[in-house]
């Protein structure tokens, strides 16, 4: 069984992912950790701190000369901004009046002060988390509710897509399909090895539609607004019968709609077709059973999105997302001030103005993560000789006409 878990607040010292499950013998580099967080940095949208952040890994335990051993895999990921937050983030009381850093921003001004932030920001946790926690100060909420924790959860996917492709080359690909109000032209589907996309600042394979899409990005930052879009991720490679029908918590589509809808800002998921399925004749929607010339079970369509009663079907997985636009937005809108009662504009702090881009990097980790758990489950070992000697078995133990 696989199982993950983050900790660590977006101004702490760290952030920390642990996954236990992991099997030995799978090869895993400090540096492929790195090549997952750096693309989880990149694309347009960013704020400030992407500039600076080097997400610094540290490999705990469970890694040894690159191979894993079959122990729970930790992770420590550094945050770059903790030297200067050391105080205002302390785990023990501190004078508030030795808080002293430079004024820069206005977040920074009022971490100065250290003033409790109490204007919470309709569309983040401020306002529900710290009536639940009851807490008075909002940082005490936000520092969690923070997407910084995402960087813990790509770093674990690291170790999902190494089990992935190493037991049965499972490859995973994302893209925009929407950005703002901008639609993505791009063919479908978009194949597993499209090597440009990383290359592209919202991860969009067309020019034009990239163009656009930049240019909608911008207008919106300048009018001190946000923005949100839709991502599409792929599954290249899984073999059918991960997941099953026999159990509502067994539905390999149920699980992936969970883990990415516990995705900051994401407030839709869409397996194959989704919505559009909805709209169409069942003649339309359904994807018709061929067999190739090896006697392989193949389709002519993907409307399932690779999943057909819970299971996997062998056709490429198709998940999309929608992220919405960013709720820390720089005109600040309407909020209550619960230390004064009065009306006030929501705490504005250094924020992104989309984070379509990098939830792309993180939908492929997380479904990642969910592929793995159920691979494992199907044809779990405690060596990745074992699984792929049990995939062998399995993929040769259909004995159909
Ligand atoms: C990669 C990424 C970066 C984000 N950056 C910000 C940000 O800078 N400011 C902000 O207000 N929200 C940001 N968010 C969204 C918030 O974390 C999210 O809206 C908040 O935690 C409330 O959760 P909910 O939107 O899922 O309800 C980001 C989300 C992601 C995935
Ligand atoms: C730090 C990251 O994203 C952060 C997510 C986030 C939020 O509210 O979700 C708010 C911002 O935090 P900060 O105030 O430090 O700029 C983002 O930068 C990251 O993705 O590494």
């Amino acid at each position: 069984m696989l199982r993950w878990l983050t900790a660590g607040e977006s101004h702490g010292p760290a952030l920390v992912g642990m996954i236990d499950g992991v099997p030995a013998g799978l090869k895993l580099q400090s540096k492929d950790f790195e090549a997952e967080l750096h693309r989880r940095r990149q694309g347009a949208g960013r704020g400030a701190r992407q500039a600076f952040e080097k997400d610094r890994l540290e490999i705990l335990g469970g890694i040894r000369h690159g191979v894993t051993t079959g122990a729970p895999i930790a992770l420590l990921i550094h945050n770059s901004e903790w030297p200067k937050w050391t105080d205002v983030m302390s785990a023990d009381p501190v004078d508030p009046q030795a808080l002293k850093i430079d004024a820069g921003t206005g977040d920074e001004r009022e971490i100065a002060r250290n003033r409790p932030l109490t204007r919470p920001r309709p569309g983040h946790a401020d306002l529900p988390g710290a009536i639940k926690y009851q807490q008075q100060d909002a940082r005490n909420i936000l520092e969690r509710a923070s997407a910084r924790e995402t960087a813990a959860r790509v770093a674990l996917g690291t170790v999902a897509k190494a089990i992935l492709e190493q037991s049965c080359g499972i490859k995973l690909v994302s893209h925009l399909r929407s950005l703002g109000a901008v639609t993505s032209q791009a063919a479908e589907p978009i194949p597993a090895d499209a090597p440009a996309l990383d290359a592209s600042p919202v991860r969009c394979l067309d020019p034009q539609t990239e163009a656009e899409m930049l240019a909608h990005l911008d207008e919106l930052k300048k009018a001190g607004d946000t923005c949100g879009g839709v991502v599409e991720t792929l599954a290249y490679g899984v073999p059918i019968g991960l997941g099953s029908h026999v159990q509502h918590d067994r539905r390999l589509d149920a699980a992936i709609a969970a883990e990415i809808m516990s995705i900051q800002a994401v407030k839709a998921v869409e397996i194959g077709d989704g919505m559009e399925a909805a709209r169409r004749p069942g003649s339309q929607a359904q994807d018709e059973i061929v067999r190739d010339a090896d006697g392989n079970w193949q389709r002519v369509s993907n409307h399932a999105g690779g999943i057909e009663g819970g299971i996997s079907n062998g056709q490429p997985i198709v998940v999309r997302a929608a992220v919405k636009p960013i709720s820390t937005v720089p005109k600040a809108l309407r909020s209550i001030d619960w230390a004064t009662g009065e009306e006030s504009r929501a705490n504005h702090q250094r924020s992104d103005v989309c984070a379509a881009v990098p939830a792309a990097v993180i939908c492929e980790s997380v479904l990642a993560l969910v592929l793995a758990g159920f691979l494992l489950e199907r044809a779990g070992g405690d060596t990745i000789s074992q699984i792929k000697a049990n995939l062998e078995r399995l993929n040769a133990g259909d004995d159909r006409a």
